[in-house]
């Protein structure tokens, strides 16, 4: 017998560039990824800008008539045909527009990054927690098969203990001809700047590997990294054009199958996030560079295809030489992956906060609460080392603010 799939009935707070491709993402059919349990409705969307600019927004991207378009922000949160509200404002209005959604009672999935501190996040998630509702930051990179297949590669041990992860992703811009000063990419006032923007996914890859494979068990949580920043500021704004960081898990490399009493820890293990606005990860398609991604265990490594947060293949490459010959139980392999049903690759986000809201789950295991505050902290962190600090009222905690059209 075939059960009912649960319907999602989805609210899309903003009607710019990714809020258009993560809304069409929601109105692909399922079947095409071979998910029968869940379905997307797109039931509103709201433009803080003019009602007539929401309702341009549904045609565009082709929602049903039935799907209504509000001129308020407020409007939408409050509409009794929501289940969950999307959040696609730029990084500086997060926090305020989380906390109006939460507050109307709705679950929400928000973009990345999901505040412009951890402080916001830790809020946001005591107000998810005390309501009963599902929140998730929309880091979609997590959930695409191609990144739980390579987590998986490494949670079997053959990859043996990594030791190390090298993520990038840059871009090579022409920041001053490109980049008006109120662009999202440069505007302090929306927290913009390479690391919050981009320099999450680098991070990202560190943690899908080094953090969220941690095995925690017998201790008192996962062990968190020691963090060196360096950070150059664009003259013109303020914000980040250039941030790399050296991240240090001390005793908790992961990935070998440690026998039974065997003691916890494989040693050390390190990484380098980086990500600039100046120079690319890749700046010639003709001539690619190096994988942007490279996760480096004892028996060989894996790399990852640019760019970083929509990869479409791995290689996995086993460690020899003269000396000690081939170690590993597998072969030299490129694993290439489509994203199915004409679609961007950002439904599988979705389909998780489908079905964390029908099984009554607040947080994601994928994408889950403390490791969104802990990758915040350690970008509050690297801010503090750059000296980088946001305009106050986007670091406020305070809420509701003025001037977020609430
Ligand atoms: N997951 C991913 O791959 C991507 C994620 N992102 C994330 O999505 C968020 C939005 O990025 P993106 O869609 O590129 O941004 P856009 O500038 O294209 O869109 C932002 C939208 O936010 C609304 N908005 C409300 N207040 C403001 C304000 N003060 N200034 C500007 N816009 C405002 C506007 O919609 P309206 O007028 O209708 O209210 C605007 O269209 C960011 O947090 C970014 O990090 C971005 C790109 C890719
Ligand atoms: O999330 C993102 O991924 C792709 C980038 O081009 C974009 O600026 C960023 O917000």
């Amino acid at each position: 017998m075939t059960s009912k799939p649960f319907t999602l009935r989805w609210g899309v707070l903003a009607t710019g560039g990714i809020a258009k491709t993560f809304t069409k993402d929601l109105l692909v059919d399922p079947s095409t990824r071979n998910a029968s349990d869940i379905r997307h409705i797109v039931a509103a969307a709201a433009s803080s800008t003019s009602v007539s600019r929401a309702s341009g927004f549904l045609q565009e991207v082709g929602a049903p008539a039935s799907a209504k378009a509000y001129g308020s922000y407020r409007d939408l949160v409050n509409d009794a045909s929501v289940d969950i509200i999307y959040i696609a404002t730029p990084h500086s209005h997060h926090y305020q527009h989380t906390r109006l959604a939460l507050e109307a009672g709705k679950h929400v999935l928000v973009e990345k990054p999901i505040t412009v501190n951890a402080q916001q996040a830790r809020i946001l998630f005591a107000l998810a927690k005390e309501k009963g509702l599902f929140v998730m930051e929309a880091v979609w990179t997590r959930f695409f098969p191609l990144t739980l297949s390579i987590q998986d590669f490494i949670e079997s041990g053959r990859l043996g203990v990594v030791k190390r992860v090298y993520a990038d992703l840059s871009f090579w811009n022409d920041v001053e001809a490109e980049f008006e000063s109120s662009h999202r990419m440069v505007n302090l006032d929306l927290a913009g700047g390479a690391l919050l923007d981009l320099g999450i996914y680098s991070l990202t890859w560190v943690f899908l590997i080094l953090y969220h494979l941690q095995n925690a068990s017998g201790q008192s949580g996962k062990r968190r990294p020691e963090v060196k920043g360096a950070m150059s500021l664009y003259a013109k704004t303020g914000c980040d054009e250039m941030t790399s960081i050296m991240l240090s898990f001390p005793g908790a490399a992961v990935g070998s199958k440690k026998e039974e009493g065997e003691e916890e820890g494989n040693g050390d293990a390190h990484a380098i996030a980086l990500t600039n606005i100046r120079v690319s990860h890749d700046p010639n398609t003709e001539h690619p560079s190096a994988s942007p991604v490279r996760i480096q265990g004892t028996l060989g490594d894996i790399t990852v295809s640019a760019p970083s947060y929509r990869p479409l293949s791995y290689t996995i490459i086993p460690a020899q030489n003269a000396n000690r010959g081939k170690l590993a139980n597998f072969e030299f392999q490129t694993v290439e992956y489509q994203i199915p049903g004409g679609g961007h690759g950002m439904f599988w986000e979705a389909d998780e906060c489908a079905r964390c809201i029908r099984d009554g789950r607040l947080e994601s295991e994928v994408m889950g609460w403390e490791e969104s505050e802990v990758v915040m902290e350690i970008m509050d962190e690297v801010r503090r080392q750059g000296e980088l600090r946001y305009p106050e009222v986007i670091e406020s905690t305070e809420y509701p603010l003025e001037g977020f059209g609430l």
